[in-house]
């Protein structure tokens, strides 16, 4: 595949900067190369050059690296200026490389979507980019990694090669007939594999709820009576961890959101007091609501003031959750024996560092084992359902004719073939690759 235009972008951060890093991508890179840098390097070696206007003008002095196709990020000639990162640097740099015919800005995504459209990665190897450059913990970088080095790839990968065989084997198997060449028991053994298979991919599904986790946080609602400490506690959480991954935020709904970064996960903590707490019936409708958001969460603390005991109903909920008794500073000590599962004081701090132990401990056992290959989009469930759904009916119509099963076999491998990217229409690639950052 290639491209007509050459792309250029700055592919490093924001301006100022120490250094600038703009990268060129396409058919013109070695002409442009020539013109503002004198020459065109030696491949994958830095070299140290004047970068100049076509008047002669010197923009800039910086480094040059030059990747001939197709070993390269995009598989095209690609070229980077490693420039000084002043704003009026880069935007001579990058006005002059626009003005050379041909040669236009990049979209965002788009050096990543040229490196897949050459056959560089595949389509989950390319969204694993877009989540390692939007990581902002330790999990989800890791998660990224995993995938952006082809392991869901080579998941797939394995699924397909296992269902091409198992096609292979039926098509013999309908050709031949007649010479009986295909035993009776090869023909149950595929079916057995794509069984098999089926019941991999609905497994791996499962995991999509970790990946969701990593991703989004882990959420944790504080719940209680009126006045039994949830603002008090939830400061106290917000306080004591110093990387707060966002701000507060949500506070339409009456809701106080923070997302912390506790040992490397996402947890997101819910206060709920903004609910009006008033006697009656603005109370109720306030617990109601409440809870209705609870419903949602990977974990909830009941909080009870241990002064005076409010019991809290959180209801049906199937939700985790942990009872905490609050304010325990204000209870003597021979009255501090209690059911709950955790007891805490904001005011002599007992007991927080604990309950953060605890929020972290059960965050990282909802992830479940690290380095697990995920699937990491809702696309990719989808497809995976489709996937399932066509293999479950294949094994099924044990009465249909060999042809219909192997097509339903076809249709299984298709809609697994799309998650890698095979088969996706233009429109589709472009909501994708939209979702990057320009430069990437
Ligand atoms: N300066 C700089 N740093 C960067 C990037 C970049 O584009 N520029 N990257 C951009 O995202 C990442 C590195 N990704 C890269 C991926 C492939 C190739 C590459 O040249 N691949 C060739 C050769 C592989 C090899 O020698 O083993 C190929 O695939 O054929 C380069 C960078 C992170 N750091």
């Amino acid at each position: 595949m290639s491209f007509a235009d050459s792309i250029i972008a700055l592919s490093s951060g924001r301006l100022p900067a120490g250094v600038a890093v703009v990268r060129l991508s396409g058919p013109h890179v070695r002409f442009v190369l020539e013109t503002i840098a004198g020459a065109v390097p030696e491949p994958r070696q830095a070299v140290y050059r004047a970068l100049r206007r076509r008047d002669g003008e010197v923009l800039d002095k910086g480094l040059v690296l030059f990747f001939p196709g197709p070993h390269s990020f995009t598989g095209e000639d690609v070229a980077e200026l490693q420039v000084h990162g002043g704003r009026a640097v880069v935007s001579a740099v990058l006005d002059e490389l626009t003005s050379i015919p041909g040669v236009r800005a990049a979209e965002p995504g788009e050096f990543t979507k040229r490196a897949f459209l050459n056959g560089k990665l595949d389509l989950t190897e390319t969204e694993a980019l877009a989540d390692l450059v939007n990581a902002e913990t330790e999990a989800q970088r890791r998660f990224a990694v995993l995938n952006a080095s082809g392991a869901q790839a080579d998941l797939y990968a394995g699924w397909r090669q296992r269902l091409v065989e198992a096609r292979a084997m039926i098509e013999a198997d309908i050709d031949f007939s007649d010479e009986e060449d295909v035993p009776a028991s090869v023909a149950e053994m595929v079916w057995t594999d794509v069984e098999a298979i089926r019941c991999e991919i609905e497994a791996h599904i499962e995991g999509y709820r970790s990946a969701e986790i990593i991703r989004d946080g882990f959420d944790v609602v504080i719940l209680g009576a009126p006045n039994s400490g949830k603002s008090s506690l939830f400061n106290a959480l917000v306080k004591r961890e110093a990387a707060i991954v966002t701000g507060e935020a949500g506070t339409t709904r009456d809701l106080l959101e923070v997302a912390l970064d506790l040992g490397g996960i996402r947890v997101r903590i819910t206060d709920t007091a903004g609910i009006r707490e008033e006697a009656g019936t603005v109370e109720a409708i306030g617990i109601s609501r409440a809870l209705a958001r609870a419903e949602t969460a990977d974990l909830l603390l009941i909080l009870e003031d241990m002064q005076t005991p409010v019991s809290f109903d959180p209801g049906q909920s199937v939700v985790p959750r942990l009872s905490i008794g609050t304010k325990v500073d204000l209870i003597a000590d021979a009255d501090r024996s209690s059911s709950y599962d955790l007891v805490i004081s904001v005011e002599d701090d007992t007991g927080i560092q604990a309950l953060l132990g605890e929020i972290g401990r059960r965050a990282e056992l909802a992830i479940g084992t690290m380095g697990e290959v995920l699937p990491s989009r809702l696309r990719h469930v989808d497809l995976l359902r489709e996937t399932v759904s066509h293999l479950a009916e294949a094994v099924a119509a044990g009465n249909l004719p060999l042809e219909l099963r192997s097509e339903m076999l076809r249709l299984a491998t298709r809609s697994l073939g799309r998650i890698a990217g095979d088969v996706e229409t233009e429109h589709l690639l472009d909501v994708i690759f939209s979702q990057f950052c320009i430069g990437k």
